[in-house]
């Protein structure tokens, strides 16, 4: 479960272009369910999520995730956290384009405290889930945008993580690829992955157990 409590953060505080993005952010997602974060354009959406996926830190409230307090942490530790816990899509995918498939999602893995001796066939097993087996000696770069996305789900679960956040992971991708994808985040959910996707699309977000609607900052 992750819990925020009075979540606030500002973008160059004390300066003259001081913004201030979140104004008390409170709320729970609990294990196993499938969240949307909406709002208009510099509502906060994204600030939220990295400070959620451990990226970003936070200037005052509280965050949790099960039951472990995130705050004034070594960037050491919020790694291993992130590696162990957290699995992150991007819309732009963040995947190494000359690197094939199966180098891109072994990535996580070289980080992992547990090294695991069966790394490959791991790799190959995450990649049958996501229906690309047969591209797994392919340079990234040749790949399409609905197939990079693919990989990049792939590489954010390989390490089991049991929360997986996803940043308009549908924005570049057109209504075939965006469904395609969307019912790949609802096969993890229902495997019990908990799941956070900001997105603009209002009919995917419609699909999800619970919207969280941001505006300026707050909950609505
Ligand atoms: N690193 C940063 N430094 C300064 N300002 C920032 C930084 N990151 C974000 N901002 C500003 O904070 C506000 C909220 O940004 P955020 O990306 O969280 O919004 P969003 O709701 O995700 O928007 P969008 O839907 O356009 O992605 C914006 O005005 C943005 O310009």
């Amino acid at each position: 479960m992750i819990k925020l409590i009075g979540i606030e953060k500002s973008f160059n505080p004390g300066k003259s272009n001081e913004l201030h993005v979140l104004k008390g952010i409170s709320t729970e997602v609990k294990d196993g369910e499938l969240v949307a974060i909406v709002g208009k354009s510099g509502a906060g959406k994204s600030t939220l999520l990295h400070i959620i996926a451990c990226i970003d830190s936070y200037d005052s409230g509280e965050y949790y995730i099960d039951d472990l307090l995130i705050k004034n942490m070594s960037e050491k530790k919020l790694a291993n956290i992130r590696n162990e816990k957290i699995g992150i899509v991007m819309q732009d995918f963040s995947l190494v384009e000359d690197f094939t498939v199966l180098e891109n999602i072994m990535i996580p893995l070289d980080f992992a405290k547990n090294k695991r001796p069966n790394a490959k066939e791991l790799a190959k097993e995450v990649l049958k889930q996501v229906n690309m087996e047969n591209f797994a000696k392919e340079k990234v770069r040749n790949l399409s945008g609905g197939e990079k996305q693919r990989i990049a789900i792939a590489r954010a679960i390989i390490n089991n993580p049991s929360l997986i956040l996803a940043d308009e992971p549908t924005g570049s991708l057109d209504s075939a690829n965006t469904e395609a994808i969307m019912d790949l985040f609802f096969s993890l959910n229902k495997q019990g992955k908990t799941i956070i996707i900001v997105t603009h699309d209002k009919e995917l977000a419609e699909k999800c157990h619970r919207i969280i609607e941001i505006s300026d900052g707050r909950i609505i």
